[in-house]
């Protein structure tokens, strides 16, 4: 190593997740992502995808968390010695911001010896600000780009920081390792993934693939102003789709109720009748079919799916109205803490309700892909207490 390396060991790699692995994982992320543990920011760990019956969406991970993990004890030197101690998706909208710090600054962060920060978006393109800088050394500033990679040591020979971000939302896979085994999250995410799937018998393991929202306030962004919105709602609501209720409200009362059981969703004038089992069933069908746009989109979609949508009736209206003025009480607020160019409104206007329907079959193929995936994975993540890739025969 020379003697830069030596006194800042980091490395930089560009284009280690191809284009296509970082839009799976941003699927992900605007899917089952909760507020997280810091102002402006959302998060996306694997134990809450397993937690919220959502656990096949882990199987994104497991190649690149793989090579991740190759490449760093590659790089540092310490072959077979290192364990993934936390892997999540984290995005941090506008005003979000961290000073100079060290990754393991924190007397409950000790067992962190290297970071790895995957790129998922790019600077200027999707978001503005978000600059990451070493506080000495080289790179200085490191400005994200989809599928870059950086690593480095948590200890104070990397002190960084990260610039305010300004617009858009800037989305980061990001891994720590610890040479502590007890710090090792795949033994914890294998007993949770064996307790979770051991409920399931796998003939109804297309039923299991419903995602299962937590509890209401992990959901809930609030601003500096005390106004806010479910991130949920205002999710769809970028994309151009409003929500309604097929609960009894006499029976809920509590507003939050409303999203947990049966919904629709509407654009403009018009009502999908296919009915969701709840929030994160129909943001996950309308994420998905936003990721694979190009692919779904068929020109032939008027003759057979057209029944499926119906005008909005007045009542029909009420009620959506009514859940708007709860969940996104003031619209412009998700504009200003999501929004970027990229919500152009033509972009919000090319996904129509009319082939969601094709949506929701290949996303339930794609599911069922993931899951079968999964269970055929799990025996051996068993017996070696790890998550990796299995290949399949
Ligand atoms: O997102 C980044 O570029 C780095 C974030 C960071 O420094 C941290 O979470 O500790
Ligand atoms: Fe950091």
């Amino acid at each position: 190593m020379s003697e830069g390396k030596r006194e800042h060991p980091r490395l930089i790699l560009h284009n280690f997740l191809s284009p296509e692995e970082c839009k799976e994982l941003e699927f992900i992320h605007k899917s089952c992502s909760t507020v997280g543990y810091r102002p402006n920011v959302f998060s996306t760990t694997l134990s809450h995808l397993i937690a919220t019956d959502s656990p096949h969406l882990i199987i994104p991970f497991i190649s690149i968390r793989d090579r991740l993990k190759e490449k760093m004890e590659e790089t540092f030197g310490c072959e077979y010695e290192l364990f993934i101690e936390f892997t999540g998706l984290i995005s941090w909208c506008r005003g979000a911001s961290i000073g100079w710090h060290s990754d393991d600054n924190r007397q409950y962060l000790k067992q962190r010896d290297f970071a790895a920060v995957c790129y998922l978006n790019s600077y200027e393109k999707e978001f503005k600000g978000g600059l990451f800088r070493f506080q000495s050394g080289e790179p200085a500033t490191v400005a994200p780009s989809a599928g870059d990679v950086i690593m480095y040591t948590a200890d104070d020979r990397n002190i960084h920081s990260v610039d305010e971000v300004t617009d858009g939302e800037r989305l980061t896979l990001a891994l720590w390792f610890s040479r502590d085994s007890s710090h090792d999250e795949d033994s914890k995410l294998v007993s949770r993934l064996s307790q979770c799937l051991s409920h399931q018998p796998s003939s109804k393991s297309h039923e299991f693939c419903l995602p299962l929202p937590a509890s209401s306030n992990m959901y809930w962004f609030c601003s500096n102003q005390n106004t806010g919105f479910d991130i949920c709602v205002a999710r769809l609501h970028l994309l151009g789709f409003n929500i309604h209720s097929l609960q009894d409200k006499d029976h809920s009362p509590d507003a939050s109720e409303q999203l947990m059981g049966p919904l629709q969703i509407a654009k403009g004038e018009e009502l999908l009748i296919r009915k969701f089992t709840n929030i994160l069933h129909a943001l996950q069908v309308v994420q998905f079919y936003h990721w694979k746009a190009s692919e779904l989109k068929t020109s032939n979609v008027e003759d057979g799916t057209v029944k499926e949508v119906k005008a909005i009736s007045q009542p029909q209206l009420e009620t959506i109205n009514a859940l708007k003025s709860v969940f996104l009480p003031d619209e412009g607020l998700v504009t200003t803490t999501f929004g970027y160019p990229c919500y152009k409104e033509d972009q919000k206007d090319s996904l129509g309700l009319k082939d969601i329907s094709i949506a929701i079959t290949s996303w339930e193929e794609y599911t069922c892909k993931l899951l079968k995936e999964l269970l055929s994975s799990l025996p051996q993540w068993k017996t070696y207490q790890t998550i990796h890739k299995v290949e399949s025969d």
